[in-house]
């Protein structure tokens, strides 16, 4: 019998119910022991939607309270002193970890958070000490989860982050210079202690996790894995039977890890992404190794094709037989929203398009079926399912002639600013007439609870739209009277007219649909309702030009437009999977690029086009795939933005450090401003601007956003010391690493405000 199985659920609930449960702990307002219970009760729930739906092997440790890496980093006791020496809580010392502490003399910043893989979703990442020590908790979550759903009669497979990931997705702690795979021998011993307990405890059967096998890797991490593995399977009957589970990548280049791994029970790849790996990976199995064949997607909300998907499961059968053979998701499904059956507006057309997690939990067990017992066994959902693909495909909506023949006329010269850099810069130091070091935000302010009743009441119709409108104004004013008080040097609007920065835009365009409970976790307790691109992308009216016109109109000092760009659009909504991306991104870019000249000539002369997606974009590997991405990504950005005036200011954002090896495309993008994060990583990053002689203006960020801590003026003034041994006093912008929406409106004004204090100590020394 071919078994199916979930590599991981969401763990938020049908309602968010996770994220009201964290935020009401947080404030004070829900126990500890209601928190745990809610947490309890949203597993079992999990569990019982993929029992309920057939599902065999279904997934246990999943479930995190912020995040899963950051449950294994206190699971192993991987908690720097800085947290550990004020013997919290378990679970407070985790949350002070995941987001930071300020409370009762703890001041504590949290670990810096990091994109997990190229997806929107973000992990805690590791932190060693060089003389790093490892010990299992007292009552390991793994363990005490499968237990749990044991009680509530349900064998589960424990999900466990396996050693060689843990490690090289981490980073050793700042001051220290560790090596975290070199750690690998003292965790190992932690890892046999886990496995064992979970065995002794019914674990027949171990997800293990080892998604960096998709990367080029280092030699010495790759060497890690077969020292790693013949010691995890050496536990023969004392341990359970582990899978070891990749995704979101092939893992071709890395088969010479392969014969390390092939004595463990199975191996999980992902045939969504790269179905060519099958035939190459089947002659890489062990002799009685099995198969997970990842054909259901755990990253997007389309309808499996059955059709195709049992194509590719039968022929792995025909190799190995059905024994051999298991259905799985693609990867976990924690990128997906908890359930279809909460969407009741959806047009019932492009409804039956989309299966959302609970209804991919279907979509396994009937493609195991179907292989087990053949497709008359199924044959009306097969049916049904044949139907639905056939319906997208000849739907009007995903077609949109007039789209396609304004991009027949793209032309290269479309992508370029009329003049370089230095004339550009020449006419804005006269327009703008800015100080030195001069400080601004990201875009967004507090996103408060009564904008979003007020949002949420006009949603519901509660309020009129000329209501609302007059709130959003009453909002602007409040935020540019605010911006007067801090003295900043160029203001923003606050976006407080918007949902989400990609939601917001993908509502006002044509080609797209939204939903209403579609949330997907992408950090801790936020979410996101990513709007789904359906068809061809194009822009009926202006987006922005209203909020951005008025704000400028009431504020004496310059006002900066604020557009999410194409790829970050493309990227933070469901893409379509029957285009090319590279051509919704010219769709999107399009769009924004009359946004982008309709904002100019309503006198908007700074306008800041974010694109914190970009790097997440990049294919995992190096090659031609990447090279590809960045140009059609470059361009994207570029078309969007090169229609203005020399005059006319571009600015773009990033909210992510890592861009060392990325450095050749943000260079590319010919903004002439970049506000980057920085805070939490080394000063010494900024290198590379300097190496690479970067001509252009830059914000490193001076102070984390994530967490409600403020920074003191002298925190701010010696981050700003550091950048200043790298980049030149003309060239640096001041500014947080991104924008507040998160937070709220106390610790951010003593937060810019000590930052404003910051910068004029600078002014002041360099003038
Ligand atoms: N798409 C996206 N990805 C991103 C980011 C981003 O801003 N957007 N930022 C980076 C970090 N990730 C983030 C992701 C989410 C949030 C965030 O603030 N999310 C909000 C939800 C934002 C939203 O869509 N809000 C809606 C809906 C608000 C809501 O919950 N409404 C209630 C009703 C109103 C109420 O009483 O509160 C409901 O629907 O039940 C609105 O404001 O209109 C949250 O989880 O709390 C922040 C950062 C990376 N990825
Ligand atoms: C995740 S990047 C956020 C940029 C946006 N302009 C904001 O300030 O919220
Ligand atoms: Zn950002």
């Amino acid at each position: 019998m071919v078994q199916s199985s979930i590599l991981g659920f969401p763990r938020m609930g049908r309602l968010r119910d996770l994220k009201k449960a964290c935020e009401a702990y947080w404030g004070g307002k829900l126990s500890q022991e209601d928190l745990l219970k809610e947490g309890k009760r949203l597993r079992l729930e999990h569990w019982k939607i993929q029992k309920d739906a057939g599902v065999d092997i279904i997934p246990s440790n999943d479930f995190a309270f912020y995040d899963h890496v950051l449950d294994h980093i206190q699971m192993f006791n991987v908690i720097p002193e800085r947290y550990s020496k004020h013997k919290l809580d378990p679970i407070d010392e985790y949350f002070a970890m995941g987001r930071g502490h300020q409370k009762n003399g703890v001041d504590v910043s949290a670990l810096e958070m990091v994109k997990w893989f190229d997806s929107n979703y973000h992990y805690v990442k590791p932190t060693f000490q060089d003389n790093q020590t490892f010990k299992l908790a007292s009552n390991p979550k793994a363990v005490a989860e499968f237990k749990e759903a044991k009680e509530a009669g349900i064998t589960t497979r424990p999900v466990v982050l396996g050693p060689v990931s843990f490690l090289a997705l981490g980073k050793a702690d700042r001051g220290q210079s560790v090596e975290p795979i070199s750690l690998l021998d003292k965790v190992l011993p932690v890892y046999e202690e886990l496995l064992q307990a979970l065995k002794a405890a019914g674990a027949e059967t171990v997800q293990i996790d080892e998604p960096v096998l998709v990367f080029d890797l280092l030699p010495k991490v790759k060497d890690a894995f077969k020292p790693a593995y013949q010691k995890l399977s050496a536990l023969d009957a004392k341990g359970p039977q582990l899978v070891l589970a990749t995704y979101f990548g092939d893992i071709i280049h890395n088969f010479d890890v392969i014969p390390a791994l092939q004595s463990l029970y199975a191996l999980h790849v992902d045939l969504v992404r790269h179905p060519e790996q099958l035939e190459s990976v089947i002659q890489q199995l062990g002799p009685k190794q099995i198969l997970s064949a990842g054909v259901v997607d755990g990253r997007n909300i389309w309808k499996t094709n059955f059709k195709k998907a049992i194509e590719v499961v039968e022929s792995a059968i025909q190799k190995l037989g059905k024994d051999r053979v298991i259905v799985a998701t693609s990867s976990s499904l924690v990128h997906t929203p908890h359930t279809l059956a909460s969407e009741k507006q959806l047009p019932e057309e492009v409804k039956d398009w989309f299966s959302f997690a609970s209804e991919k939990a279907g979509e396994v067990t009937v493609i195991a079926k179907a292989v087990t017992d053949g497709p008359a066994s199924v044959r009306e959902q097969l049916e049904s399912n044949a139907k639905s693909m056939q319906a997208r495909a000849s739907s009007k909506r995903t077609n949109d002639p007039q789209v396609k023949d304004r991009q027949s006329k793209v032309t290269s010269a479309m992508h370029d600013r009329k003049s370089p850099f230095p004339q550009r810069y020449a006419q804005q130091k006269e327009k703008l007439n800015l100080p030195l070091f001069p400080t601004t935000t990201i875009g967004s302010f507090p996103q408060t609870s009564e904008i979003r009743v007020q949002r949420n009441k006009f949603t519901k119709g509660e309020i009129t739209a000329k209501e609302y409108e007059a709130f959003i104004e009453k909002e602007i004013q409040d935020v540019v009277k605010i911006q007067d008080e801090l003295d900043l040097d160029v203001y923003v609007h606050g976006e407080p007219e918007r949902n989400d920065m990609v939601q917001y835009f993908g509502e006002r365009l044509e080609g797209y649909v939204f939903t209403t409970h579609a949330w997907v976790q992408s950090y801790g307790s936020r979410c996101v309702r990513p709007p789904i691109i359906v068809g061809d992308i194009s822009r009926p009216a202006p987006m922005t030009v209203k909020e951005s016109k008025y704000a400028a109109s009431i504020s004496k000092k310059p006002m900066k437009g604020m557009l999410t760009g194409p790829i970050t659009c493309l990227r933070w909504s469901f893409p379509r999977d029957d285009v090319h991306q590279s051509i919704q991104a010219q769709q999107l870019a399009l769009a924004l690029r009359d946004e982008v000249v309709d904002l100019e000539a309503a006198g908007i002369f700074v306008i800041q086009v974010d694109e914190p997606a970009l790097r997440e974009g990049l294919p995992l590997r190096a090659g031609r795939e990447r090279e590809n991405y960045l140009s059609w990504a470059v361009d994207s950005f570029k078309l969007s933005t090169a229609g203005v005036q020399d005059s006319t200011q571009i600015h773009s954002h990033f909210c992510y450090s890592e861009f060392q090896d990325f450095f050749h495309a943000i260079a590319a993008l010919d903004a002439d401003v970049l506000s980057i994060e920085n805070s939490k990583s080394d000063a010494k990053l900024l290198r590379v601007f300097v190496d690479q002689a970067y001509p252009r203006h830059i914000g490193p960020g001076v102070y984390d956003i994530h967490s409600p801590r403020v920074p003191s003026e002298e925190e701010i003034k010696g981050r700003i010391e550091e950048m200043l041994q790298y980049l030149k006093p003309d060239q640096l912008w001041i500014n947080p690493d991104c924008g507040l929406k998160t937070r709220q409106w106390k610790e951010t004004k003593a937060a810019l405000g000590n930052m404003v204090n910051a910068a004029k100590y600078f002014r002041g020394k360099h003038t």
